[in-house]
């Protein structure tokens, strides 16, 4: 008898595929990266990442709405903060006013239940582009995690659920938290970007925050994409020091990694599509080289099978208006 078995039974239709389909898409899957500046009216395109923009409070309280009857329920602010403002310490970041203070209470107001996930970093405050505090072209590791550690309960007082801390300095987890119980902010999550490379994929993300490095690069932080044990040896030092949910950035590169960190460990597990996967997917489309929604799914599907719990994506919008 030939042959013994016909895995193509299972292929013959929709139907049987739609039954038998290991993962799926949904609205719950999705972070929302969100990037905020200052001004009135403002809803400026990014040019290296196509039909995503940079939103000023008051139109960002409309895309607000527009993400909740998506059924959308948590974004990962970014804010874009003016080159007077920033300096080595990263100053503005701790002011109560400030532009991220301000768009986590805008948010808070506009739609109350929406999870707000802030980024935590020096990069965007910072006059030197870096995540840390800078001396004699050095990043200054305890130092600056004092700074991430009062930024966060500042994000925390202004209303944020979760911080995100995204620097990659050693032991700014632990300080996070102990400065959110301190200050009694108990509830307050933290997801860490915990197995984050330093990687040219960030490319149009620091087009759109303005934040690419002055000088250097983030090697001496953010790890070598050569490296696969040491993302389990971070992924692990970051839940003892209390992570809630952990992260592994970039993604479509990276699967490998999800998959070793979903295996491991027990905490749910964030991917992030980044700034250059989604330019990457969009310019290829705009040439008509490749299909721009066939992909855009099937990366998705990919991060579900490598085992992400949660996926941060420029496409969240998209890939739900294409299911519903
Ligand atoms: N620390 C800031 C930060 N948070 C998220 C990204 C990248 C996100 C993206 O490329 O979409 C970066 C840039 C970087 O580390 O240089
Ligand atoms: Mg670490």
């Amino acid at each position: 008898m030939f042959p013994l078995r016909r895995n193509r039974r299972l292929r013959t239709n929709a139907a049987i595929r739609g039954l038998i389909r290991e993962n799926s898409i949904t609205a719950n899957d999705f972070l929302v990266p969100l990037f905020v500046v200052e001004g009135k009216g403002v809803k400026e395109e990014i040019p290296s990442m196509p039909n995503y923009y940079r939103h000023s409070l008051d139109t960002l309280v409309d895309e607000l709405k527009l993400l909740w009857s998506l059924g959308l329920r948590s974004v990962l602010l970014f804010v874009k903060v003016p080159d007077n403002l920033k300096d080595n310490k990263g100053t503005e970041a701790l002011n109560p006013e400030g532009l991220m203070q301000r768009a986590i209470k805008t948010i808070k107001n506009t739609c109350p239940d929406m999870i707000v996930m802030t980024d935590v970093a020096l990069d965007p405050y910072s006059s030197f582009g870096h995540d840390g505090i800078v001396e004699d072209g050095k990043i200054i590791n305890d130092d600056t995690v004092e700074v991430l550690a009062e930024m966060s309960v500042s994000h925390a007082e202004a209303g944020a659920d979760f911080v995100a801390p995204s620097d990659m300095m050693d032991g700014r987890i632990l300080s996070i938290r102990e400065a959110l119980e301190d200050e009694n902010f108990t509830d307050v999550g933290i997801m860490s970007y915990s197995a984050k490379y330093a990687s040219a994929f960030y490319g149009p993300f620091r087009d759109a925050l303005d934040s690419a490095p002055g000088f250097g690069d983030k090697k001496t932080y953010q790890m070598d994409p050569a490296n696969r044990f040491e993302a389990l040896r971070e992924t692990e030092m970051d839940i003892d020091e209390g992570a809630d949910i952990v992260m592994v950035k970039p993604g479509m590169a990276y699967l490998d990694i999800v998959r070793d960190v979903k295996n491991e460990f027990d905490v749910p597990v964030a991917v992030y599509q980044v700034s250059g996967e989604y330019a990457m997917i969009k310019a290829a489309a705009e040439k008509g080289w490749l299909n721009h929604d066939q992909v855009m799914m099937e990366s998705m599907m990919a991060f579900k099978r490598a085992g992400a719990d949660m996926i941060a994506s420029y496409f969240a919008k998209d890939v739900i208006k294409l299911l519903s």
